[in-house]
C-alpha cells in the first residue's frame, strides 16, 4: 500500500470555523502514526476525512496515485471502497449478533467461505483476549470487552490501512498497556500502515513510528517520538509532549527571578541569544549536587508525589513552579528547601518556535 497523502486539507463542519486548516500530512506506507493533540483539536476530524465518512471542504486525499478525494475536481471515493479497517470510540457492535457473529460479519460481506471465517473470527478474538466471551452478546459485555471485539472486528479482515481513535480508551491501566504492546506487535506482523487517534501523549510515544501534533485545527510538528521529545518545534508541542510537562519560564523585558538567572546562563553559553521563554524538562532539573555551584538554585519543595519508582517533585523557584523527576529517593517534605540545577535547556522565541537546545553533554544540538 502506498503512502497516504493529504494536501492543502481544510474542513468547515459551517459557520466560518475550520476543524482542519490547510493540512499536508504524508502517512508513509508501513507507518504507525499517530494524530496527537488535546479535545477539538482536529484529530478525529482528520481520520474521519481519511476513512471517506466525511468530505473535506478544500485539499486532496490520495493513496498513492489514487485519489480518493478532491475538492477541486469533484472528486469522492466512499468509505466502502477505500480497503482501510476502522474502530471508532463507539464501537456500534451489532447488538443482535453474538460477538463471534459480529467479527464474522465483515468477513461474511466479503463473501469469505464459513471454515475460514470461523477460523480468522476466533484467532482474532484470542488476541484480544475475548475468545472465552465468543457466544456472548455485546450487551453481556464490558465497555473494554467491546471496545476489544471492534478491534477482533477490524483485525479479522487484515487491512492494509487501520484507522483508530482512541480505541484502548475504555480499558483499565494494565488492558490498555497489554494493547499498546499487542497493536506494537500486529502492526511490526502484518506491516499494515497505522493511523491512530489519540489525546494521550505517553500513548503516542510508546506505539508511534511518527507522531502529527495538532492544535486549533493545525498541525504543529510532525515527527518521530524521540525527535519530538528532544526538539519539539515549539512551546505547544514541548508543553502538551512529556508527563510531567516541561516548565517554561518566561522571560520579561527585565527578567528578575529565576528567568533572570537563567538568562545570564543562557547567555554565558549563548552569547546573542536572547530567549523570550526557556523550557526544563522535569528530569532535567536535579537534584544531586551540583558539578558548578554558580549553576544551582534553592527551591522551595511544595510537593513530592512517590510513584513506586520514581519521585516527582514540584517545586518553586522565586516566582517560577517546575517539576523535578527523580529516580532515587527523594526525603524532603513540603516547606523544605533543596538545591537543584539543570544542564539540559530548550529556548523559545517571541513567537513560541524553538530556537534552541542547550544540552552540556551535547553542546550545540
Ligand atoms: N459533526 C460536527 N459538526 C459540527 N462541528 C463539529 C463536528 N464534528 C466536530 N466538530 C468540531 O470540530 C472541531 C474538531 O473536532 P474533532 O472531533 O475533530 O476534534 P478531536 O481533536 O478529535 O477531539 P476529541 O479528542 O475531543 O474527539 C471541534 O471544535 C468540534 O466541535
Amino acid at each position: 500500500m502506498p503512502n497516504i497523502t493529504l494536501s492543502g486539507v481544510a474542513k468547515s463542519y459551517g459557520g466560518g470555523d475550520y476543524a482542519v486548516k490547510n493540512l499536508d500530512l504524508t502517512v508513509p506506507d508501513g507507518a504507525f502514526m499517530c494524530l496527537l493533540g488535546p479535545s477539538g483539536c482536529g484529530k478525529t476530524t482528520t481520520l474521519r476525512m481519511i476513512a471517506g465518512l466525511e468530505q473535506p471542504s478544500a485539499g486532496t486525499i490520495a493513496v498513492g496515485d489514487r485519489i480518493l478525494d478532491s475538492v477541486e475536481r469533484g472528486l469522492y471515493v466512499p468509505p466502502e471502497k477505500r480497503d482501510m479497517g476502522l474502530v471508532f470510540q463507539n464501537y456500534a457492535l451489532w447488538p443482535h449478533l453474538s460477538v463471534r457473529e459480529n467479527v464474522e460479519f465483515g468477513l461474511r460481506m466479503r463473501k469469505v467461505p464459513a471454515p475460514e471465517r470461523r477460523a480468522r473470527a476466533a484467532a482474532a478474538l484470542k488476541m484480544v483476549h475475548v475468545d472465552a466471551a465468543m457466544e456472548r452478546y455485546p450487551s453481556q459485555l464490558s465497555g473494554g470487552q467491546q471496545q476489544r471485539v471492534a478491534l477482533a472486528r477490524m483485525l479479522a479482515i487484515n487491512p492494509t490501512v487501520l484507522l483508530l481513535d482512541e480505541p484502548l480508551s475504555n480499558l483499565d491501566a494494565r488492558l490498555r498497556l497489554e494493547m499498546r504492546a499487542e497493536l506494537k506487535r500486529i502492526h511490526d506482523e502484518s506491516g499494515a500502515t497505522i493511523v491512530f487517534v489519540t489525546h494521550d501523549q505517553l500513548e503516542a510515544l510508546t506505539m508511534a513510528t511518527d507522531i502529527a501534533v495538532m492544535n486549533e485545527g493545525e498541525l504543529q510538528q510532525l515527527a518521530a517520538p524521540m525527535e519530538l521529545y528532544a526538539r519539539p518545534a515549539n512551546r505547544f508541542v514541548a508543553e502538551f509532549v512529556g508527563s510531567p510537562p516541561m516548565a517554561i519560564v518566561d522571560v520579561g523585558a527585565a527578567p528578575t527571578g529565576l528567568a533572570g538567572s537563567l538568562l545570564r546562563f543562557v547567555e554565558s553559553r549563548a552569547a546573542g541569544c536572547a530567549p523570550a521563554g526557556i523550557g526544563i524538562r522535569p528530569e532535567a532539573l536535579r537534584l544531586d549536587p551540583p558539578p558548578d555551584a554558580a549553576w544551582s538554585e534553592e527551591a522551595l519543595v511544595e510537593a513530592v508525589l512517590p510513584a513506586g519508582s520514581s519521585w516527582t517533585v514540584r517545586l518553586r523557584i522565586l516566582d517560577a513552579e517546575l517539576y523535578a523527576l527523580s529516580y532515587t529517593p527523594v526525603e524532603a517534605e513540603p516547606g523544605d528547601t533543596l538545591t537543584c540545577w539543570t544542564d539540559q535547556m530548550h529556548l523559545f522565541g517571541e513567537g513560541g518556535d524553538r530556537i534552541s537546545s542547550w544540552d552540556r553533554t551535547k553542546v550545540g544540538a
